[in-house]
């Protein structure tokens, strides 16, 4: 980041300045955000323009809108509403975007104003990283602060294209993201545990690649591990199993034995009859999953060895859950983890982002850890070493 201004470089005062955050936060049936970390995580930057008595143009995205106009399913209203009690001060909710009418709200800021845009993916412009539309929302303003970092992999308009017409400057979240992320894979202290987990090898078959290139352990659970113990030979009953990959899976393991890292298999699995929390279950070792059943959790013998792999670990990198731990009979797996990823106090802890995030909060671990990124897919693809447009763009 080196070559990139950050907002330290600028005193902001009297100017307009577009904030590109990333506001896509979970919002439930009454209208309450129910998980306003990424909100949170936003407040020193706007802080820091308010401060200086900048005129404060928030942008953001909230879900895959069709990209045809306003929907209210998709208005960043509660976000606003959040974002107001946050902040201690009003906000004013644009339904225009860009043009003369978007202007006119502009222009009635003051210094030290905060006004958000609605929901950027409205008009579908955004999505296809248009030129016009680029130059319209950066006609608003005087500087540019990419802040969204969860949105960094995207090259849109708001994420990229507008840092074409304006000074252009990365925010404090985006810095400590990238800053943290990319310190922890070029230096990290070394025992070096990276734990992978989630559905699928498909999705995730860069990352496990370069984690094997930096990592001394390599942990492997969650769905993808069947297709792991596919290519050891085992049978591996009704398990989320991707039987195209288990070649690259054995690839992998090849891989980590010629690098002398410690690829970490599960030894024992919980089983269901079903994909629901009331199955009947077994736990059995992994030379005994029952044709009839699917592994949803890592087993105790296995947690156990992960705990003490961890335990030894100075640094931990997390993605993706051991099991099915949105539902209770398959947690424990993934709360074991956790526990020992949060007890390891000498280690850098990092979680990066996903539904990691969601079970270390689910888990109440979420302080214990050094580090929770704000961005899934971001953090995968820095971890994947895929440079982000978002942050080339502020080059
Ligand atoms: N053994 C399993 N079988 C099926 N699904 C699983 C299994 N283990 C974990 N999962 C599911 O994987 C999902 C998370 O996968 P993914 O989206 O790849 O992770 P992340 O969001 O952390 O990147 C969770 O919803 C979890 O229930
Ligand atoms: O939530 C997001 O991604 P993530 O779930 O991978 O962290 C970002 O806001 C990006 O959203 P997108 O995947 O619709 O572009």
């Amino acid at each position: 980041m080196a070559d990139i201004k950050t907002i330290d470089d600028e005193n902001f005062a009297g100017k307009k300045v577009l904030v590109r955050v990333d506001f896509n936060a979970p919002v439930d049936a009454d209208g309450n955000v129910t998980d306003d970390t990424r909100i949170r995580a936003a407040l020193p930057t706007i802080n820091k323009l308010v401060g200086d008595g900048a005129r404060v143009i928030l942008t953001s995205h909230r879900g895959r809108p069709a990209g045809e106009g306003f929907e209210e399913s998709f208005s960043l209203g509660p976000i606003a509403r959040r974002l107001q009690e946050l902040l201690g001060r009003d906000i004013v909710l644009s339904r225009e975007l860009i043009g003369p009418a978007a202007q006119e709200v502009v222009d009635a800021l003051e210094d030290g104003d905060v006004l958000l845009l609605e929901n950027i993916r409205f008009d579908k412009r955004e999505k296809k990283n248009d030129p016009e539309f680029a130059r319209a929302l950066a006609d608003l303003a005087d500087a540019y602060v990419n802040d969204a970092f969860g949105t960094a992999h995207r090259a849109h308009a708001s994420t990229a294209g507008v840092a074409d017409f304006l000074p252009s400057y990365a925010g404090y979240l985006m810095e400590r993201e990238v800053a943290t992320l990319t310190g922890m894979l070029d230096e990290p202290r070394r025992p070096f545990v990276a734990i992978l987990g989630g559905s699928k090898v498909s999705d995730k078959i860069k990352v496990i690649d370069a984690l094997l290139e930096k990592a001394d352990t390599l942990i492997i659970g969650g769905g993808m591990c069947f297709t792991f113990l596919a290519a050891q030979g085992k049978s591996v009953g009704t398990s989320l199993m991707e039987a195209d990959w288990v070649e690259r899976a054995g690839a992998m393991m090849k891989k980590a034995a010629d690098r002398g890292v410690a690829l970490l298999l599960p030894v024992d699995v919980v089983c269901a009859d079903a994909f629901a929390n009331d199955a009947n279950l077994a736990t059995v070792s992994v030379d005994e999953i029952p044709d009839d059943m699917m592994g949803l959790d890592i087993g105790p013998e296995t947690a156990e060895l992960y705990a003490e792999a961890i335990g030894m670990a100075k640094s931990v990198f997390w993605n993706g859950p051991m099991g099915v731990f949105e539902m209770p009979s398959f947690e424990a797996g993934t709360r074991a983890v956790a526990e020992a990823v949060a007890a390891n106090e000498e280690a850098d802890t990092i979680i990066g982002g996903g539904d990691s995030v969601a079970a270390v909060n689910q888990f109440d671990l979420a302080d214990k850890m050094t580090f929770i990124s704000t961005g899934g897919g971001a953090s995968m693809e820095l971890v994947q070493g895929e440079a982000l447009p978002g942050v080339e763009a502020l080059r």
